[in-house]
């Protein structure tokens, strides 16, 4: 992206895809922040009530929305214009809604997903599946995460995300547009840090729900949450991603909001599956997106491709397969490593990996950058 696009407009014309609880609370903090948005909603009768009553009182009961956001159910009338457009889709639908608009998507603007799932079959990270579907530079491309909770936000309870482009020019032009009174938007590089950060937390997410579900305190919830940010710290280095951006607001910010929270669709998923109920009854009961559980398959097999040890998201999967009784959880405790062939591996498994795991995966990042200067 050139210099001269990097730079944001007075008054920026935004479109966010996908008018759910994030699509709408994120086209609020647009607003707020000076742009105009058009939300494009799936249904028309939604879009109708955005537009003219400025609620959306499926997903955000109560919240009154700014003046300068509009709604359409008319894809391409949503995308003309547009400045910057952001994705806020389930992430298993993403690349049967990017097929309709691949023709129509105006050519040389930043593209933006809010999204925090691996696409299944693929295993590609939404900014993967925006890159290979719309076939745009991945510097036009960025992603936005962080402790997020959309019902939180829509209130104007102060937060803040990060926007990560490997292109630095687009993450500030969009963390600009992004940023208002109660939202301050950050920057990174590193795109894979920062979505991995996102996908992982749910997972982590659902096994806290689980926990809770089972009755388990304070105790085995803070060891779920400690060891598994030393899970999404492996598995988003051993892909490239830096070990800081797992301790960030993409990370560590973001395992504790939603671990903590009630709000959390993947911590109230977890819950379900914790006080008995079937993962058929969980969907079939869910109004709403828990991206974590159809996470979990992908994120297992790209782990087993790099041979990252998940134990946490393993029995997560064994409590969705209903091979695990929710009480029987405990992956912290498990020592299925012991029996392992690689020796460092079996004393780590032993180990509190804290700030081992942290040394561990700045020595793989280091290594990985050696070797490509090598490469090179
Ligand atoms: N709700 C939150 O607090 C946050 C959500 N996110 C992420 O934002 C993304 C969207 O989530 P939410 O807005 O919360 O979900 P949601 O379930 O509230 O809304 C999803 C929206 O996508 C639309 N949609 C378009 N095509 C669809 C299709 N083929 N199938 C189903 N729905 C389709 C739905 O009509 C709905 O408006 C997810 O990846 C989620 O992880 C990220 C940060 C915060
Ligand atoms: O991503 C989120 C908060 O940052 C929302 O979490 P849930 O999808 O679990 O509601």
């Amino acid at each position: 992206m050139s210099r001269a696009a990097a730079r944001v407009p007075v008054r920026p014309r935004v479109t966010v895809l996908g008018a759910g609880s994030w699509g709408t609370t994120f086209s609020k903090v647009l607003a707020d922040g000076g742009s105009d948005v058009t939300l494009w909603a799936r249904r028309p009768e939604l879009a109708k009530e955005i537009r003219e009553a400025k609620r959306n009182s499926d997903y955000l009961p109560g919240v009154n929305l700014p003046l300068a956001i509009t709604a359409t159910a008319d894809i391409t009338a949503a995308l003309k214009d547009a400045q910057f457009v952001f994705v806020s889709v389930p992430s298993q639908s993403l690349r049967q809604n990017l097929e309709q608009i691949r023709e129509i998507i105006p050519a040389d603007i930043p593209v933006i997903s809010l999204m925090k799932g691996v696409e299944k079959g693929t295993g590609l990270r939404m900014s993967e599946v925006l890159e290979s579907v719309l076939e745009i530079d991945r510097n036009r491309i960025a992603v936005a995460s962080g402790p997020n909770l959309a019902l939180e936000i829509a209130k104007e309870q102060p937060t803040a995300a990060v926007v990560s482009s490997t292109n630095l020019e687009t993450a500030e032009a969009v963390a600009k547009i992004a940023t208002n009174r109660y939202f301050r938007s950050f920057v990174n590089t590193d795109v894979i840090g920062t979505e991995f950060g996102g996908v992982l937390k749910n997972l982590i997410a659902v096994a806290i729900g689980i926990v809770d579900g089972v009755g388990y305190g304070e105790n085995t919830k803070a060891s779920i949450i400690t060891r598994g940010l030393v899970e999404m710290t492996d598995f988003a280095v051993a892909y490239g991603g830096h070990p800081e951006t797992l301790s960030g607001l993409a990370g560590l910010g973001d395992l504790i909001a939603t671990s903590g929270s009630s709000l959390s669709r993947n911590n109230t998923a977890g819950r379900l599956l914790g006080q008995g109920y079937s993962f058929a009854d969980v969907v079939k009961s869910m109004q709403q997106t828990a991206e974590g559980l159809a996470s979990v398959a992908p994120v297992l097999e790209l782990a087993a491709a790099k041979g990252v040890d998940m134990p946490i998201c393993r029995q997560v999967s064994e409590v969705l397969a209903g091979t695990l009784d929710p009480k029987d959880i405990a992956p912290h405790l498990t020592t299925d490593d012991d029996s392992g062939p690689q020796g460092e591996r079996t004393l780590d498994a032993r180990q509190d990996h804290g700030g081992a795991a942290l040394r561990r995966s700045l020595k793989r990042a280091f290594d990985q950058l050696r070797n490509r200067g090598r490469s090179s």
